[in-house]
C-alpha cells in the first residue's frame, strides 16, 4: 500500500474518532489500572514473574501499568497479530519473541483486549508447553461476549461492549492507539 493510500486512510482515522463513541474516559481507565496493579502484586509479588507485553496493542497498557508494579519483575514481550487492521480476526501470525527462557517460569501475559480469545489461548498454550510454571493473563479491557471454551482473563480492568473498540493502545485500522479515551465504532 502507498503513502497516498496510508493518507487517505489517515483521513478516515480522523472521520471515525469523530464519530465514535467515548465509552471509557482516561480518568476510568487510570482507576482500573490501579485496581489491577494491586489485584497483579497480590496474586504474583513474589514470584518474580515475566511480565510478556502482547505487540502491538499491549504497548500503551504495559507502558502505564508495570511502573504501578513496584516489585521485581522482568519484562519480555511476543509480537503476535490476526486482525492485520482489520475489524475481524484471522490466522495468528507470531513475528517474534520471547526471548527469555520461560520454563519454570511465572507468565504474566499483557494485552490490550480478551475478545475472541483466540490469541492469549493460544500464546498462553505455547507457553505452557515451553515448560512455564504459570501463566496468568491480564488484558486492559474484556469485551463482553460469548467465547469458545469460556475463556477469561485472570485481571482485567474495564468491561467493553461487543463492538470494535480503539484507543489506549487498541487500534482502529493501524491508527489511533494513541487516544487516552478508549472509544467503541458505532
Ligand atoms: O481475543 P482475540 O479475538 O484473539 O483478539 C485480541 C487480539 O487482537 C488484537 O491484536 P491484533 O491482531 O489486532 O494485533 P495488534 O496487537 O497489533 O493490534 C489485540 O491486541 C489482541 O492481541
Ligand atoms: N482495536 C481492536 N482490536 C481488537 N482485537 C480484537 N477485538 C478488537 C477490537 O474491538 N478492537
Amino acid at each position: 500500500m502507498g503513502e497516498g493510500d496510508r493518507a487517505s486512510e489517515a483521513r478516515l482515522a480522523w472521520q471515525v474518532l469523530e464519530s465514535a463513541e467515548r465509552i471509557h474516559a482516561a480518568a476510568d481507565v487510570d482507576r482500573a489500572l490501579d485496581h489491577m496493579a494491586l489485584a497483579i502484586r497480590d496474586a504474583v509479588g513474589r514470584a518474580n514473574p515475566i511480565m510478556m507485553v502482547v505487540m502491538n496493542g499491549a504497548l500503551v497498557f504495559a507502558g502505564h501499568l508495570l511502573p504501578r508494579l513496584a516489585f521485581p519483575l522482568e519484562v519480555d514481550y511476543v509480537h503476535a497479530t490476526r486482525y492485520h487492521g482489520a475489524l475481524t480476526g484471522g490466522e495468528i501470525a507470531w513475528a517474534a519473541g520471547p526471548s527469555l527462557p520461560v520454563a519454570g517460569r511465572t507468565i504474566v501475559l499483557l494485552d490490550d483486549i480478551l475478545d475472541e480469545g483466540v490469541t492469549l489461548a493460544a500464546l498462553a498454550d505455547t507457553l505452557q508447553a515451553r515448560g512455564a510454571a504459570a501463566v496468568l493473563k491480564a488484558v486492559l479491557v474484556t469485551k463482553k461476549r460469548v467465547r469458545a471454551q469460556g475463556l477469561e482473563a485472570d485481571f482485567s480492568g474495564l468491561d467493553v461492549p461487543d463492538r470494535y473498540v480503539f484507543g489506549c493502545g487498541m487500534d482502529y485500522n493501524g491508527f489511533l492507539r494513541n487516544t487516552k479515551d478508549i472509544f467503541a465504532l458505532p
